[in-house]
């Protein structure tokens, strides 16, 4: 029996767990009909969760960042004993010490000043808290039953066998653990198919999540639900309407991508051919619109530049990335050259993402506004047709966070042409800042964000509000005005498309 009585951490009243048909195993069913933007299921205490060996430093391993986000100025403090982990204050500490810190702390010391990798420290994490029962009967069981896939791994990919029989071997020896090694490593291979990307509530990735019961949950690359995390708490929301009796699907990879490449990740790293609806639709080999062949060289380039950027925790190491100046050069450059109707397609969607980020990180705040407007009025709605996708909620922040460094006159450290350029439109960013916070504030409540976004949307526009009621204004009566920003905003964006930058 489990020591902890913990309240019920899950909650499934909206779901129901059965086996699924065409051979999918088991999955998640809705138990009622649930609209889009509502909760399918909400978990608010992980099995386990383990932030990114590189955010270690950077984000509170007690709430796992979500107080840092209401408050940016928040200073971490490590934790005495082993230095590695930091926490907000006292209260975040004491929330990971009772959890498994109190069991990890000593390992870490004697560590230093070496870090576990992430999958081992969760699966350390897993393994102390099963020996010393720690966790729910019914979760223990659920997390019995996960696949493993271990016959697929060893017969397919022998170097992720032997990194997870590594990783079982150290934890074994660091713990001290009566588990044989073979169950940690069951452990080790349940983690690698069944967890999922933690992100914060602005859906940046910052480690891995795994709880059994929202494990069950099947693909499909047209999925009816998204996964998102606030802090430490797990939400999955309806994208469209489910009845009840329909399977539950969310997407397990970029759905963006084209077929070739989705298969290609699911069977590399979930060990299943899809056959969803999308998959098995003809004419959907490549992106939905097939490019001319003359585009085939920039793919290839493009490509070549999305492995240079890649935000994976793995590329960090990687030597001779270029600087953010040039790689937004080496974008642009293959993005001015496209033809209108590829834009919206992959790999360029991504390409333009990380042209943002490299153009953030070089300060390039007027250059990043403008890509951001193109990926908000031109990319996203044809990308993702939902306007509650939280993808495309979260592009309206980023986009809503530029105009709010641009309409303080923030500092321009680059004079290059295309800054110089953009001052040409005008644009009164307080007021399209204004218009993008009110449409994401009027999609509350049947929004696909976690909660954490919506307080962060809903604090900005009650400052933002409250600076134009200083000035005398009220944004409510000025749509003439605002029709006309966001008219130099499209002009702005035509301008980009036809390759003037
Ligand atoms: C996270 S688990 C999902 C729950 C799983 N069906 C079970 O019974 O435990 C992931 C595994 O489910 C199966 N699966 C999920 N989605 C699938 C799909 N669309 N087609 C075939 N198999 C799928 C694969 O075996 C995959 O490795």
């Amino acid at each position: 029996m489990s020591k902890e009585a913990a309240p019920a951490p899950v909650t499934p009243e909206r779901t129901t767990p059965s086996i699924a048909p065409d051979g999918l195993g088991r999955g998640l069913f809705a138990a009622t009909d649930i609209n889009p933007g509502q909760d399918v299921l909400h978990i608010s205490i992980p099995f386990v969760a383990v932030l990114d060996t590189h955010q270690l430093g950077e984000v509170c391993s007690g709430c796992l960042g979500r107080r840092q986000l209401e408050n940016d100025d928040r200073r971490l403090k490590g934790c005495t004993g082993c230095q590695i982990v930091k926490y907000c204050d006292r209260t975040c500490q004491a929330k990971d010490w009772k959890f498994a810190h109190s069991l990890e702390c000593a390992i870490f010391q004697k560590l230093r000043p070496r870090i576990l990798p992430i999958n081992a420290r969760a699966v350390l994490r897993m393994a102390l808290r099963s020996e010393r029962q720690k966790y729910p009967p019914q979760e223990v069981e659920l997390f019995r039953q996960l696949e493993t896939h271990i016959k697929d791994i060893r017969e397919e990919n022998p170097a992720q066998w032997q990194r997870i029989s590594i990783s079982s071997k150290a934890v074994k020896a660091y713990s001290g653990v009566e588990m044989k090694e073979e169950v940690i490593s069951a452990y080790g291979a349940k983690l690698e198919l069944n967890s999922f990307n933690l992100t914060n509530a602005l859906y940046d990735r910052i480690g891995l999540y795994l709880h059994p019961y929202a494990a069950l949950m099947n693909h499909s690359c047209d999925y009816n639900a998204v996964v998102g995390f606030d802090g430490d708490e797990l939400y999955v929301k309806a994208i469209r309407p489910i009845a009840q009796g329909d399977q539950i699907f969310i997407s397990y990879v970029d759905t963006t991508n084209p077929r070739p490449l989705r298969q290609k990740e699911l069977r590399e790293r979930y060990y299943f051919r899809c056959r969803c609806t999308r998959c098995e639709q003809p004419g959907d080999e490549g992106n939905d619109e097939q490019g001319p062949t003359d585009s085939a060289a920039a793919e290839t380039q493009a490509y070549a530049l999305l492995s240079r950027t890649s935000s994976d925790s793995s590329s960090d190491l990687t030597p001779h990335l270029p600087a953010p100046n040039d790689l937004a050069t080496d974008i642009s450059t293959v993005l001015q050259n496209l033809p209108p109707t590829r834009i919206t397609t992959q790999p360029y969607v991504s390409l333009r993402d990380e042209l943002i980020a490299a153009l953030l990180a070089r300060q390039r705040y007027k250059a990043a506004f403008a890509h951001a407007a193109v990926r908000y009025l031109r990319i996203d709605p044809a990308v993702y047709p939902r306007e509650i996708h939280p993808i495309r909620l979260v592009h309206a922040w980023a986009l809503a966070r530029l105009a709010v460094l641009l309409s303080q006159g923030v500092e321009v450290t680059h004079g290059g042409e295309d800054e110089v350029a953009l001052e040409r439109f005008e644009v009164n960013f307080s007021l399209v800042l204004w218009e993008v916070l009110r449409r994401l504030v009027a999609l509350e409540g049947r929004s696909c964000a976690v909660p954490g976004f919506q307080g962060l949307v809903g604090g900005l526009f009650g400052q933002v509000q409250a600076e134009f009621a200083a000035a005398g204004l009220d944004p409510r009566r000025m749509e003439g005005q605002i029709r006309e920003e966001f008219g130099k905003v499209g002009r702005l964006v035509e301008w980009i498309l036809d390759g003037k930058v």
